[in-house]
């Protein structure tokens, strides 16, 4: 064995660490400062043109095994190119993950792919490792939904998450029905053509490139005007000036003409307050207000924003410029209005950092052997513990009387000489 591979492992191969997205898997190698590839979950069925999600919660068990199979041996032997029996996996999930696609995965990486241990890590945690601290309020803003959850000393509080159902999907989604409604096509024979006359449907990938190229965050008081003027129904309040129009190549001959108005407006969706006055920003604040009266300084000082949607530009000064605008509220006066609200900086791009900590976290050796759930225990137990619940051992019932049970987090390799 040459002499780099052992280096720090006591001779074991580095693990491998899947981040499994709603929309983009993250995956490389533990020890490593970013994931060697990042591709959408999704795979190409034979004989069919459309990909096909892999991260599905409504699809029946065998359906779900064989998407995630065909996935993950993608993920083997295309990108990364190593061997699933030689390395650990570490798994960063979601804690609102589904048991049943949580344990579908694990039986399509011990069963199929016959890897030596899995170790699950909660994504809001992971985030934690790459900065150094302990304590903070993570928020997940992806592309399903965002989700809000404090993390103290090192301990994720469950009981106080805070989630809604929006993301990257609902800003495609508002997205494309403003294109569809205002914008035209300009084809090599006519100009000023509605879209739906020229194409029948725009591709969710388009729709994702128009996104990240053209639209961003406006500020707080430039976003309260633009909701201001689109509620308004008497035609009163004033818009603000929009940005330039954009011009986008759909193809070689024909150009989409992006408004101004699009281009500013389209986020809005994520600040605006429901019927229930709940927005991105109050999901933090809801929070804050339900965790322990000592925790809320620690916790609203630390505040963590991971996932894709928060690279949108302008996205984190908007979240906080809402957050000091909303804790002057009557709801949040009381407990909140003397707190300092602080955003850190990750050393990862959003959308990789869980990935990240989840690197760190894996490259620990004695946390991988003590932490793994091994492929004997699985075996033996055919079911995997929830992760909040790793020390307590299996229930009497899942193995022989009389027996010892099986060890929990066998070591899957001895890193004893
Ligand atoms: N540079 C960028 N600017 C703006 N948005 C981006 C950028 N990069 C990615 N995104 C958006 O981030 C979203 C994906 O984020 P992320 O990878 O965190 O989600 P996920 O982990 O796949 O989903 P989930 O967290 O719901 O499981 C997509 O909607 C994508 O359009």
């Amino acid at each position: 064995m040459p002499l780099f591979e052992g280096l720090g492992t006591g001779g074991e191969k580095t693990a491998v660490v899947v981040d499994l997205g709603a929309a983009y898997t993250k995956c490389g190698f533990a020890g490593e400062c970013g994931p060697r590839c990042i591709i959408p979950s999704e795979i190409q069925r034979p004989g069919s043109t459309q990909p096909v999600k892999v991260v599905q919660y409504n699809v029946n068990t065998e359906e779900l095994f064989s998407l995630l199979k065909d996935f993950i041996h993608m993920l083997y032997f295309r990108h990364l190119l190593v061997n699933p029996r030689d390395r650990r996996v570490v798994i960063i999930e979601s804690v609102l993950c589904p048991s049943h696609f949580r344990e579908t995965l694990t039986k399509v990486f011990f069963r199929y792919f016959e890897v030596p241990s899995i170790l699950f890590a909660p994504s809001h945690l992971m985030s934690l490792l790459t900065l150094g601290i302990n304590s903070a309020m993570v928020m997940d803003c992806g592309y399903t939904e965002t989700l809000v959850l404090p993390v103290y000393e090192g301990i994720p509080i469950l009981s106080l998450w805070e989630a809604l159902p929006l993301g990257g999907k609902t800003i495609h989604k508002e997205l494309e029905s403003m294109l569809v409604d205002q914008c035209t096509v300009d084809t090599d024979s006519t100009n000023g053509q509605s879209l739906p006359s020229v194409m029948g449907s725009i591709s969710e990938s388009i729709i994702e490139d128009i996104k990240v190229r053209t639209c961003f965050v406006s500020d707080l008081q430039r976003g309260q005007n633009i909701q201001k003027a689109k509620f308004n129904l008497d035609g009163t309040a004033q818009r603000p000036d929009p940005p330039p129009d954009v011009d986008y190549p759909l193809d070689g001959e024909t150009i989409l003409h992006i408004k101004g108005s699009i281009r500013d407006s389209v986020i809005e969706i994520l600040f605006e307050q429901d019927n229930e006055e709940k927005s991105i920003a109050t999901l933090i604040l809801d929070s804050l207000i339900k965790c322990p009266i000592d925790t809320r300084k620690t916790l609203s000082e630390n505040l963590v924003i991971i996932g894709g949607t928060a690279m949108l530009p302008g996205f984190q000064h908007r979240l906080l410029a809402e957050i000091r605008a909303l804790k002057e509220k009557p709801k949040y006066k009381q407990s909140l209005s003397n707190k300092n609200f602080r955003i850190h900086s990750p050393p990862a791009k959003p959308n990789c950092t869980s990935w990240l900590g989840g690197a760190i976290f894996g490259s620990l050796q004695d946390i991988l052997g003590s932490r793994s759930i091994s492929r004997d225990y699985y075996n033996q137990i055919g079911r995997i513990p929830d992760w909040c619940s790793l020390s307590s051992p299996p229930p009497e019932s899942v193995y022989d009387p009389g027996k010892t049970p099986p060890p929990l987090m066998k070591r899957a390799f001895s890193t004893e000489k």
